[in-house]
């Protein structure tokens, strides 16, 4: 069966589902497909379970740094606490008969099955009803994401380690569980299973973890981590996995062997490219990700957003990707202006450990390969009127990163109590290109966290 409709949308994540409502909502006709869950993998097994778990093992962090402070208190962990909240207001069970319905009543039409792109507009769904294509007159719009990838370790494809999807559902804690991969999946989960009573070996094979932050932000996490009994070893590498009996073995390249009830493999994602024709896409054999322009079109008649694109993979991103892709589908459809094309230089993330590690814009070591003059600015959190009074959990730190010739910051880091709400005004000083002698001349409200940022300004006018 052949239906026409003005855009096909397929993977309805993050990005396609803000592109596609917004396309409906402005009268088109599009079709939206989705293989699995309309949200993809952010509400159902990303941002949102792992940050409902990561809050409630900040809370039992926070009650144990109770005594010596403000009393005694006794915590008992409860993980299936979380697992339900997680099941019933986060996912409702994994099922999104919600997010269909809002789809459909902002005039969309919704198609569950795995679609694959063609090219001259045309989507092929296979579902449980048989095959259906879809022409797209005025284009098609590509969300397919990302998926995990796991590393070439011998063994590895044949033992039954965890993902983030089955570490975001699983019902309880296990005793002890090997963590490979220090970037943002494996940290924020190591920490919270740690707070929960799972005895955590994270292994990283840089020299750091979080190794794409600023340096002083991963020795900070090290630090915090082995404070709070998890091991970590970095430049690390696994060379073979096994499993019997219920027990992970990980040897490592140094013949190391370690061995737990769980293995968390968090290695990096991949852009999913695999129902994308790659002829019509002029995609080279080998393609990491699709390449787009800044108004996310990727070929004639054909955007992509989100993680697939490979510009930051985080859902503000695909959001903001959409919202950039609307605006040039429709202006080619005669209905407005395609307004300014993607900007990164400002694009903020957030790793959602206790200390919290926000950055924006270049690291020193990216400004510094870019050819630029850098000077920069270091300030410590605790060494800070709030940070001091806060006390128990107050590690974190400010760094500044400027473009010396300009005179504005091209990067921060804020790391701390709250670090991710902190870099709130940095995003805006680097986005806005705010003299940095306009930030030292301004007041900073008395006791913030964001004092320091104050502290760090000086720091690098001092030079
Ligand atoms: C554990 C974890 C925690 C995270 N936490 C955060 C966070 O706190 N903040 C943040 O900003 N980001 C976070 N992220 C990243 C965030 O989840 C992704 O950047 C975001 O989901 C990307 O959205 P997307 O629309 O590009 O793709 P996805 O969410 O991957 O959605 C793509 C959709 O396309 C569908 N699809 C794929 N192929 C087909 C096909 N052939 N036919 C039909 N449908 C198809 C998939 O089923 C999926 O539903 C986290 C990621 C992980 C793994
Ligand atoms: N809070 C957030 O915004 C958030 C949270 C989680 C995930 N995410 C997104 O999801 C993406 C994927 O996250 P991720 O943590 O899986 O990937 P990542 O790329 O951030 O980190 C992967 C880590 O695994 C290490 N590694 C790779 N191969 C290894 C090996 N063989 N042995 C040991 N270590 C190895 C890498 O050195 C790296 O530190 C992130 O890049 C981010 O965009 C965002």
């Amino acid at each position: 069966m052949v239906s026409e409709c003005d855009v096909v949308v397929l993977g309805m994540g993050p990005g396609g589902e803000a592109a596609a409502g917004q396309l409906a909502e402005a009268g088109l006709d599009v079709v939206g497909v989705e293989a699995e869950l309309l949200g993809g993998e952010c509400p159902y097994w990303a941002c949102v379970p792992s940050k409902m778990m990561v809050r409630a093992g900040n809370l039992l962090a926070e009650a144990r740094r109770v005594p010596g402070m403000a009393g005694s208190a006794r915590v008992e962990p409860d993980f299936p606490l979380v697992h339900a909240r997680i099941r019933d207001e986060a996912t409702a069970d994994w099922d999104d008969a919600a997010a269909v319905e809002r789809f459909t009543r902002q005039g969309g039409r919704f198609v569950r099955g795995r679609g694959r792109f063609t090219g001259q507009g045309r989507v092929e769904v296979e579902s449980g009803s048989g095959r259906e294509t879809f022409t797209a007159r005025r284009g098609v719009l590509l969300a397919t994401g990302s998926a995990p990838s796991a590393p070439p370790v011998s063994g590895l494809g044949q033992v039954p380690y965890w993902t983030n999807r089955e570490a975001v559902s699983a019902a309880e804690a296990p005793a002890s569980m090997l963590v490979l991969g220090g970037g943002a999946v494996g940290v924020e989960l190591a920490q919270a299973y740690a707070r929960f009573g799972t005895r955590v070996t994270l292994i990283e094979a840089s020299e750091r973890v979080v190794s794409a932050e600023e340096p002083e932000a991963g020795e900070l996490l090290l630090r915090v981590f082995r404070d709070e009994g998890l091991t970590v070893r970095t430049n690390a590498r696994a060379a073979s996995a096994r499993y019997a009996d219920g027990t992970f073995t990980l040897t490592l390249e140094d013949g190391a062997e370690l061995s737990a009830e769980r293995l968390l493999v968090a290695t990096g994602r991949r852009p999913r490219l695999d129902a994308l024709d790659p002829e019509a896409l002029g995609l080279e054999p080998g393609a990491r990700r699709l390449e787009v322009d800044a108004h996310m079109r990727a070929a004639p008649g054909v955007w992509a957003v989100g993680d697939l694109v490979g510009e930051g993979a985080f859902t503000h991103a695909a959001i903001y990707q959409a919202d950039v892709a609307v605006r040039a589908i429709l202006a080619e459809a005669g209905l407005g202006e395609p307004g300014p094309g993607a900007d990164y230089r400002a694009l903020p993330h957030v790793t959602f450990t206790d200390p919290e590690i926000g950055s924006v814009g270049l690291t020193e070591k990216k400004a510094r390969e870019r050819g630029l003059t850098v000077r920069t600015g270091l300030a410590q959190v605790p060494a800070g009127s709030r940070g001091w009074i806060h006390k128990a959990g107050n590690e974190g730190l400010i760094k500044l990163v400027e473009d010396a010739e300009r005179g504005v910051l091209v990067g921060a880091t804020s790391a701390g109590p709250m670090g991710g709400e902190v870099l709130y005004g940095l995003t805006v000083a680097v986005r806005a290109a705010v003299p940095t002698t306009t930030l030292r001349d301004m007041m900073y409200a008395y006791p913030t966290f964001h004092r320091s940022v104050l502290e760090a300004l000086k720091d690098l006018a001092a030079g």
